[in-house]
């Protein structure tokens, strides 16, 4: 089916789940905003406040961060995302597709907050959900239409489903009905799918990627630990053309609009733990007409990098983006992996200790992180993961090419940028990293120190 064939249904994105279910994810988003605005209001109070001491050292940087991302983040006027470039077409099936992808995330998180649906898990002991199958089948679908004939790598397979016997039936059965409802949302004139269409949908996330061609790089649900705390995810698209990142489009759907609330450690200081926070604010934020929370970021090489609403319901012109232009390291703000497990918590904080880093990390779950650092919520982002653990291509694409093209830098603990090309696993030195070309110097040469004095 071409684009032009596939009707979009003007306006109508609210999701049309049960009656019940409506309400309460709507009666959730309104808790959430509620808390939103007032956590963002107690923020801007104290930003205010001649007086105010809370957090003051951790402030200073924050508070430069938020201004240096007020300042630089624009709306170029007369400039469309995209526009007149090689990957344009590209471009929107991406943003489309990931949109499509965000109403299931939406849901099923509101699902699972509720305790309606559990996570699944995985024979590697990893958790998968029903968003993880219907988001990748719901992407392979969007860009099917287009590319019939595309390769596409991404993280989940359907074999657990089929090979699941009858509770793989009843899961199967689940995410046909939510692939069905979101392509309807978007495109009522849509062929309804059966389960089979779903499964051969799923399965073209078995490509093997690598250096010839063009392929579709796909986490469907990355950060799924924080998918079920009801916490940060992200959906994250990339495409790759001759063993090269081209474009990048990601799907923040619980990311809030301002940086502000993202500051993990001050949830505490306001009566709320971050898991509060973030629960009130899960689920509903593709049925919104206002922007407080949710975005995707989209970037084409040679395009910088972008920020739009989740929902095209919100009317607003896309946001251009920059990585911070702090050059005082001892300013900066640094994200790293919420889980101790994923990265070395001792090391970065080390390395954050050599550049003189006086704020507190900020730990967020996901690629959101890069999204932080390309709308530079934050200003640095380290990952230093076990020594045996092998980092997959789609945990990073869609991320790093919207940090490359919002000015910034990406690369292994050696400094060399990170080659997509070799299959589904990347070959790194020690750990990953991305800040603003200035940062990102200086953040070599503290890696370099904190190695020379404790290894990994
Ligand atoms: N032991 C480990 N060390 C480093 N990364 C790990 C890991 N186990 C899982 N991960 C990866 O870390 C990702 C989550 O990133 P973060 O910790 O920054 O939130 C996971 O993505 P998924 O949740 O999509 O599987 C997974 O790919
Ligand atoms: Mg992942």
């Amino acid at each position: 089916m071409s684009e032009a064939s596939l009707m979009m249904r003007g306006g109508g994105c609210a999701w049309k789940g049960t009656n019940n279910a409506r309400t309460t994810t709507s009666a959730t988003c309104e808790n959430g905003r509620r808390a939103f605005n007032n956590l963002l209001a107690q923020k801007q109070k104290q930003r205010r406040s001649p007086n105010a001491t809370v957090k003051k050292k951790n402030n200073k940087a924050f508070i430069s961060s938020v201004a240096v991302a007020a300042e630089d983040s624009t709306q170029v006027a007369n400039e469309i995302p995209a526009k007149g470039t090689k990957y344009e077409r590209e471009n929107a099936i991406a943003l489309d597709a990931v949109r499509i992808a965000s109403t299931i995330c939406d849901k099923v998180q509101a699902q699972l907050m509720r305790m309606d649906e559990k996570s699944i898990t995985k024979g590697d002991k990893s958790l998968v959900t029903l968003a993880d199958y219907a988001a990748q089948a719901v992407i392979a679908w969007r860009i099917g239409q287009d590319e019939p004939d595309m390769k596409f790598l991404g993280e989940e397979d359907a074999d657990a489903l089929v090979n699941g016997g009858e509770d793989g039936k009843e899961v199967l059965g689940k995410i046909t009905i939510l692939v069905n409802e979101a392509i309807h949302l978007f495109y009522p004139e849509a062929k309804e799918l059966t389960d089979d269409d779903v499964v051969a949908l799923i399965d073209k996330g078995k490509g093997e990627g690598g250096p010839e061609g063009r392929h579709w790089i796909l986490d469907p649900v990355d950060g799924t630990l924080g998918f079920v705390r009801g916490d940060q995810y992200a959906i994250a698209l990339a495409l790759m053309d001759q063993g090269k990142l081209v474009l990048g489009a990601m799907g923040c759907p619980n990311m809030p609009k301002s940086g502000d609330v993202l500051e993990f450690n001050d949830a505490y200081s306001y009566g709320f733990s971050p898991r509060t926070v973030s629960k009130m604010l899960a689920g509903g934020s593709s049925a919104k007409t206002d922007w407080y929370k949710g975005c995707v970021f989209t970037a084409v090489r040679g395009n910088g990098c972008w920020m739009w609403p989740t929902s095209p319901d919100v009317k607003v012109s896309p946001t251009k983006v920059h990585v911070s232009s702090a050059f005082d390291p001892r300013k900066a703000r640094f994200c790293e992996p919420v889980m101790k497990a994923n990265s070395s918590q001792g090391f970065t904080a080390s390395v954050a200790d050599n550049l003189g880093i006086e704020s507190k990390p900020l730990r967020i779950y996901s690629q959101v992180k890069y999204g932080s650092v390309a709308r530079a919520d934050a200003d640095v982002f380290m990952k230093f993961p076990k020594a045996e653990y092998r980092e997959k291509v789609w945990d990073h694409a869609g991320g790093v090419i919207l940090v490359e093209e919002a000015g910034g830098v990406v690369s292994d603990a050696g400094g060399v940028p990170l080659d997509f090309s070799k299959g589904r696993y990347l070959e790194l030195d020690r750990g990953i990293v991305a800040a603003s070309s200035a940062l990102h110097e200086k953040l070599m040469q503290a890696i370099q120190m904190s190695w020379d004095s404790a290894a990994l």
